[in-house]
Order: C-alpha cells, then structure tokens, then sequence
C-alpha cells in the first residue's frame, strides 16, 4: 500500500514555488510534493516515503509535466534505494506511470544507472542510494539551468520575431514553475518577457478537461503579476480572428527523432490557428524532451486518460457524488474522448527553443543539429 500524507503548506513566497523537494527527516528521507490537484484553493504537500506513493501522484496528476516527471522520476528511485525497497520494482514503476512524458523515463534511467554503476563499483547499498540521490540531485540542478537558458533564448526570439512593442502571448496548459527545478518552459519565457517588460497580455487558454491553464498557469501569473486574461480553449480562434494574438508558446511532452511535437491535447489546433493567421508557434522544451527512439509523431504514445475527468469537474478536489469523485456536467455513464495529448507535425512549428539555442525551421539541417544536440545530452 503507497504511504503519502498530505499536510497543508505555509503560504509560500509569492514567486516562489517549489513543486519538490528531496527532504531526510529523523524517521528517514522522504519526497515532498506540492499536490497540483488542490491548486490554486490549496497549497498542500504530499509526503511521498516510496515509489508507489509516488506513482499515484504522477498518476493523478498531483505531480505532472513533463520536466517534473523526469525529476520525480530520479529521485522516485533514490527513495526507494535509502529506504532499501526493490529499486529495479520501483524503476519499473515510475517508468511506466505515465506514457507520453519521455522525461519521466530519462529520469528514471538517470538514476537507475547511477544506482547499478556505484552498487558494482563499491558493493555498499548505501553508497549506491547516494549515486541515485545525486544523480537525481543534477537532473533537478540541470533543468534548472536549462529553464534559465531557454528563457534567455525564448526571449531574444520573441524580440527577433516580434520587433519592438509588447507581446501578446497565448500559451496552453502549465508549463512554469510546476513543472519544472526552475522557472519552466514556455511559461519561463513568458516571465522573461514580462521581467523585460514586453509582456503586453498573457492568453491563457483554460485547457479542459484538467483545466491546468485555469488553475494553474493563471495562479503562476497571478503571483509574478503579470497581465493575463483566461480563455476557454473554445474561444483561442476568435482571438486569432481578432488579431490579438502575436505569438503562441506552449511546451512539450515528446519531441520525435522527425520534429513532430506531443503536447498537452488542444496545442494541434492552436499550430492550425497560427498557421492560418500568420502567426509564431513556438515550442519550449529542454532537450531532455527530444526522443531520438520515437522516430515520428504517429510512433508517439498518447496517454488515454479516464472518462470521467470529461463528465466530471474532479479539481481542484471537491467532495461530491461523481464516480470519479467529482461534480457531473453529463449524464451519469456517458462515455467520453480524453487523449491527455495531441501531436503537432513540425512544418506547423515555427521554432523550437531549447537550452541549446533555437532551432528553426524544424526541418533538414537545423532538426539534425537538434537531435544532435539531444544524443549529446543523452549519452552524457
Ligand atoms: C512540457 S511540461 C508541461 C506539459 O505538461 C502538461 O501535461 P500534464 O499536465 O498532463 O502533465 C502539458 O503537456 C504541458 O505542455
């Protein structure tokens, strides 16, 4: 049986958020995650003491997006070593708690790695724990860093793209502080410009059915005060039409060896929109998102996620009589459609930042130099 409890967190800073934290109590080391269910009505933290407590967070969402996952990932490992559970089971485990997020494996592998080479080397389990909690500890520093660079690089090509003025920015789901050991992705370039102050308005598309635009991404322009104004995914094409829009930025979960993009569902039609308007589609991701393995968009796996996140309104968490715990809005047994993703082809992605640098067009010699780019990330 998973062991996690939830205790409520003192208000955080209003620019601080920390979605984990590796943490080593008297009673042994724990994994402390920000529960992402209860935001923005409740900052509350689960206190993960193994994998399985931590596979139902990544499951349900508590802990999500695609950087994050990769971190949870490693240090789900190094728990599950400095508690002496079976680290190959909890590997296993996290790996396999989400799809669609290849971060989640690398992550995983980081630490499972690090964790074997160190057992061969020394023969002492603890010294092999402690390689795994490093080797979690760099991944969480380096996406950091890469979070840093990637709003440096975002930033200077909104400015290239959209010369002088302030941007109108429409991005979809959360993909800032959340998800990420740093500022995020998308949304972190989002924050330089507003830091720059050439944010004019932040767009930001509501995203059903987890609503992580609404509940999210909102809550983090909130606390930087940024100007931002919810939509419903709905209503993205009219703003289009209406030309308010200059630039759309979103994130990714899986970047294809051909540049097709898996991203949260919705973002396809947003790259359609942008087409047909004339208007930037750019992506944000840290290269440990690109999969050189999944060779084009239709080889990616798209998590089917339950039915009842459609037919029911299950966050923030409120206590009532769905089947899945949540407030009806169809008919009790209705089926519903939720693919937790969709995938853009890259001739409908204007760039790709990552903390490398910009890559566009996302095709020929500039997507060769980002796989590139990615086998030397991998390999190490
Ligand atoms: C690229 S990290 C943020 C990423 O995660 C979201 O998915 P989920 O909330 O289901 O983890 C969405 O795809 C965002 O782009």
């Amino acid at each position: 049986m998973a062991d996690q409890y939830a205790r409520s967190r003192e208000h955080s800073e209003p620019t601080e958020i920390s979605a984990i934290r590796w943490d080593e109590p008297p009673e042994g080391p724990v994994l402390v995650v920000l529960d992402q269910t209860r935001l923005p009505a409740e900052e509350v933290e689960l206190v993960c003491t193994d994998a399985p407590a931590l596979v139902e967070a990544i499951r349900s969402l508590a802990v999500r997006g695609a950087p994050l996952l990769g971190i949870a990932g490693a240090y789900g490992v190094a728990l599950a070593a400095a508690r002496g559970f079976d680290v190959e089971e909890a590997a296993a485990a996290l790996a396999a708690a989400r799809p669609t997020a290849v971060n989640l494996a690398v992550g995983v592998h980081r630490a499972r790695t690090a964790y074997h080479a160190a057992l061969a080397e020394t023969g002492d389990q603890d010294k092999a724990a402690e390689a795994a909690l490093a080797a979690a500890r760099t991944l969480h520093r380096q996406d950091a860093e890469a979070s840093r660079r990637m709003a440096g690089h975002g930033l200077a090509l909104l400015e290239e793209l959209l010369p002088g003025g302030g941007h109108r920015i429409l991005t979809h789901c959360n993909t800032g502080a959340l998800i990420s050991g740093g500022q995020g992705t998308a949304f972190g370039v989002v924050l330089a410009a507003h830091r720059a102050g050439r944010l004019r308005r932040l767009w930001v598309d509501e995203t059903r059915p987890m609503l992580q635009g609404a509940r999210l991404t909102a809550y983090e322009a909130a606390r930087h005060g940024m100007a931002y104004t919810l939509l419903t995914d709905d209503a993205a094409g009219s703003l289009f039409a209406a030309g308010e829009v200059d630039a759309v930025l979103v994130g990714a979960d899986r970047i294809a060896a051909d540049g097709s993009v898996a991203n949260k569902v919705g973002t396809y039609p947003l790259a359609v929109l942008a087409r047909y308007h004339h208007v930037p589609f750019v992506v944000v991701a840290p290269l440990t998102t690109v999969d050189l393995g999944t060779p084009d968009g239709a080889s990616i796996e798209i998590e089917q996620r339950p039915g009842h996140e459609v037919t029911e309104i299950t966050v923030p968490q409120v206590p009532v009589a769905g089947l899945g715990g949540g407030t009806p809005v169809a008919p009790l047994g209705t089926q519903a459609y939720n693919p937790a993703f969709d995938v853009t082809p890259p001739e409908l992605v204007t760039a790709i930042v990552t903390e490398e640098g910009v890559v566009s067009p996302v095709t020929g010699e500039a997507l060769d130099e980002l796989c590139a780019r990615s086998r030397r990330v991998t390999m190490g």
